[in-house]
């Protein structure tokens, strides 16, 4: 699955939301957006979903031009987790995935192995039958996350997966969505914690001010120039064989 946006610019009020975005992603992977808030990170992925009609440019998925496809057509393609989703009918956990799976043909055993699956993948199993204004937010953001994973889409996109995630669920999500890259997929999702984004993502895509500051593997794109520039801030990195950490200032007067 590829990915490409050429000239891509998204209209705001202020400024533009998205300014003149070029991108090519060739090559599956696990790829973090990552920006200040209001930087465009949303903005980027609805885009991509083909929610938000840009003022100019294109994007072409899989070697076609979105704008070319119809909802069906872009539902095979991808898939997409919106920030805080928010349930329309209070259904149950199961009834949700199964709505994830409405497009896509499959047989009653292999539908019924996919929910599992899911449930399972996503520490669902023990929820499955609870009506989803029961969950607590963490319990409920699984749930969407499921929902949009079951289709195995070859493009997936999520806007803040782990926001509302205890520490636990936010390595489990990153090490799946690792997985559904490694699969050979290609995921696009919206971070702000950056020690997980250097740690899991293979790319990351850094916005500001709608605009593309920097793009490539994460020791590239967090260099003390774009995060001063981008979030405000210096930093001190620790670098350990399982991972990476940082802690943040504020930068100083003068800086
Ligand atoms: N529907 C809209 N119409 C006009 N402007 C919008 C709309 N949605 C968002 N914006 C503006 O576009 C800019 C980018 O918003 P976006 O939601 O993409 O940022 P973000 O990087 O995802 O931020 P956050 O980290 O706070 O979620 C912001 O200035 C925001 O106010």
């Amino acid at each position: 699955m590829s990915l490409k946006l050429t000239d891509v610019s998204l209209s705001g009020i202020a400024r533009d939301r998205l300014h003149e975005i070029n991108l090519a992603l060739t090559k599956p992977g696990l790829v973090g957006v990552i920006g200040a808030n209001g930087a465009g990170k949303s903005s980027l992925l609805k885009v991509i979903a083909g929610l938000e009609k840009v003022a100019h440019g294109e994007v072409v998925v899989g070697g076609k031009r979105l704008s070319d496809l119809n909802s069906k057509q872009r539902a095979a393609l991808l898939s997409y987790l919106p920030q805080n989703e928010q349930a329309q009918w209070d259904i149950t956990v199961t009834e949700l995935l199964a709505i994830g799976l409405l497009q896509h043909s499959l047989g009653k055993q292999q539908r019924a192995q996919r929910l599992q699956k899911w449930l399972n993948y996503c520490d669902l199993t023990g929820l499955a039958e609870r009506r989803l204004s029961t969950l607590s937010g963490g319990e409920r953001q699984r749930a969407f996350l499921a929902r949009a994973l079951i289709s195995e889409p070859q493009l997936l996109l999520c806007d803040e997966p782990t926001a509302a995630l205890d520490i636990q669920h936010q390595l489990q999500t990153l090490k799946l969505l690792k997985e559904q890259s490694r699969a050979g997929r290609l995921v696009v999702c919206s971070l702000h914690d950056l020690s997980l984004a250097a740690r899991y993502c293979d790319r990351l895509i850094l916005i500001e001010e709608g605009k593309l500051l920097a793009t490539g593997a994460p020791a590239s794109v967090l260099t003390d120039t774009n995060l001063a520039r981008a979030f405000s801030v210096s930093a001190e990195w620790f670098c350990h064989s399982s991972g990476v950490a940082w802690i943040p200032q504020p930068l100083s007067e003068g800086d």
